[in-house]
């Protein structure tokens, strides 16, 4: 059975864990995620121990924002542990995106346009004024012009960043709640089927995953849902 479009956030405390819930939900999907709380406690050791031995796509969420010589040194220092996918921000800029589009590039660099947690309050106070889906657009327009070949944006803005940068960027969604499931730190969410039919390519799920009392069934779950909306060839 080909794997569900979902990276399955593992922010877990330990590497047991981690690995644990690694080893569950893999048969299901096609991606898992190491963030921040595992790289920063366990370094870059952590990869060949959630990967173990499958061929699970890794998506290494780093979030990198610094100068561009900073970005350069940071992304061609985890390109070697061959992440698919490694994230910086796109408030970064231009030349900071493309810094890690040219020293990792076999890895597909995704720029996060605006945090998932922020509100349109939120923005507000942080000096973004206008609705999110303005900044979304802007950021993503430029993350792509610096070669960015993936974008990281909420569910509520895919359809209108698809509409903007076409086809062939891949589009990644985190704040994805399946019906019913408290949003949590998230501000700006939507289903499952909600993201992938406004054409999200890849849906980031965390805790309504790993948090449930069976990961590897609830991700099973997900995962028939959205396989029965994607078209078989
Ligand atoms: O880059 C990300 O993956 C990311 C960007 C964003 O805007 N919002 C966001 O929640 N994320 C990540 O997506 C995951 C969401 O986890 P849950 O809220 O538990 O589903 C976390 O690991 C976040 O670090």
């Amino acid at each position: 059975m080909t794997p569900a479009p979902i990276a399955v956030a593992l922010d877990a405390p330990d590497l047991e864990t981690a690995a644990r819930w690694a080893a569950l939900v893999t048969p299901h999907v096609s991606t898992i995620k190491v963030g921040l709380e595992l790289y920063l406690r366990y370094g870059p050791d952590v990869i060949a121990s959630v990967r173990g031995a499958s061929g699970v796509n890794i998506f290494l969420d780093l979030k990198l924002h610094d100068i561009p010589n900073t970005v350069a040194g940071a992304a061609k220092a985890v390109a070697r542990l061959r992440p698919t996918i490694l994230t910086v921000h796109a408030a970064g800029g231009p030349a900071m995106i493309r810094a890690a589009v040219e020293s990792a590039p076999n890895t597909r660099i995704a720029a996060v346009t605006l945090l998932t947690s922020l509100s349109e309050a939120d923005l507000d106070r942080i000096g973004l004024a206008g609705p999110a889906i303005d900044a979304v657009r802007r950021l993503a327009v430029l993350a792509v012009g610096a070669g960015a070949r993936a974008l990281v944006c909420s569910p509520r803005e895919v359809a209108a960043v698809r509409a903007e940068v076409g086809p062939d960027v891949m589009l990644i969604t985190p704040g994805v709640r399946p019906d019913g499931a408290a949003s949590q730190d998230q501000a700006r969410v939507a289903t499952p089927e909600q993201a992938l039919a406004d054409g999200a390519d890849l849906l980031v799920i965390g805790r309504p995953i790993t948090g449930a009392a069976d990961p590897g069934a609830a991700a099973a779950t997900i995962a028939a849902a959205l396989r029965r909306m994607i078209p078989t060839p």
